[in-house]
């Protein structure tokens, strides 16, 4: 895929008033999954015609779209990636104030990227991290994998300000160290580690096996138990509102 840097588009971040046409709206959404093709492979701008060919829609149609979103184009003039990539998404209502990193694209990391309903709860996937060359470069759901290696400048640019550890214990201190470097300050972790984080950062552990434990413990003690929504702490448990 050929993409060239070139002076970025002026897009004003603002979603259009009017009602776009379902079809306008379905290729949106096939920009959008190019455009993060764009950014896995650290691309930060690119020619309309680059977009279109990796869309595979014709120039043409690609600039009629964009602009009904008043993202004019002038032929030569490429995009800048994330600038598009959020005006599309907010264009698609898609813009939210949590933007969450997934770390391990593994059985875990892939389930959770696929799972609608953080979307619709306000959290939006923006990246799958791992770094396994084979897996790596996958897509999953309209995401596509990420080299774990270039971890602050993905946060960065996909501008991810929630962390979702989803990899083993042994690589959850340093992933989660780093997260920490990228100025995430907000963690949730289901690896089966215990891990420091400095104050100000804000950790929550999900662990399955532990609420398991504490169902049994309830059962055979013969307790009804009934839905505490606490964890063994007597704190809120995972899930549950704070
Ligand atoms: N808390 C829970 O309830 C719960 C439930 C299931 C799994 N887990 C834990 O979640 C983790 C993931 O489980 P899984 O079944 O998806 O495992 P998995 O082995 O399928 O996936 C782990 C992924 O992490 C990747 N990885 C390794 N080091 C990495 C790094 N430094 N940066 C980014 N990616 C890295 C691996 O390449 C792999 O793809 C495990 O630690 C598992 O024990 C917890």
């Amino acid at each position: 895929m050929t993409s060239h840097a070139q002076s970025p588009e002026g897009v004003t971040g603002e979603a259009p008033a009017k009602r776009l046409p379902s079809a306008v709206v379905a290729r949106l959404t096939v920009y959008l999954r190019a455009l993060n093709g764009f950014v896995a492979e650290g691309i930060e701008r690119v020619s309309s015609d680059a977009l279109a060919e990796a869309s595979g829609v014709s120039s043409a149609t690609l600039r009629k779209d964009l602009s009904q979103l008043g993202s004019y184009g002038t032929r030569g003039v490429g995009y800048e990636v994330d600038n598009l990539l959020q005006h599309l998404s907010a264009a698609l209502g898609l813009t939210r104030d949590w933007r969450v990193a997934i770390v391990g694209a593994g059985n875990l990391g892939r389930a959770l990227a696929r799972y609608g309903g953080f979307e619709v709860r306000g959290f939006e996937v923006v990246a799958l991290l791992d770094t396994d060359p084979e897996i790596i470069g996958n897509e999953v759901g309209w995401l596509r994998v990420t080299d774990a290696a270039n971890l602050e400048a993905i946060f960065r640019r996909t501008r991810a300000n929630m962390a979702v550890l989803a990899l083993p214990g042994s690589a959850a201190q340093q992933a989660c160290d780093r997260v920490i470097s990228a100025g995430v300050r907000s963690i949730l972790s289901f690896a089966p580690t215990i891990l420091q984080v400095p104050r100000g950062v804000t950790l929550r552990k999900v662990d399955m096996a532990t609420e398991l434990q504490i169902l049994a413990y309830h059962a055979q003690r013969g307790e009804a138990g009934g839905q505490t929504g606490e964890n063994e702490h007597g704190e809120p448990a995972a899930g549950t509102a704070p």
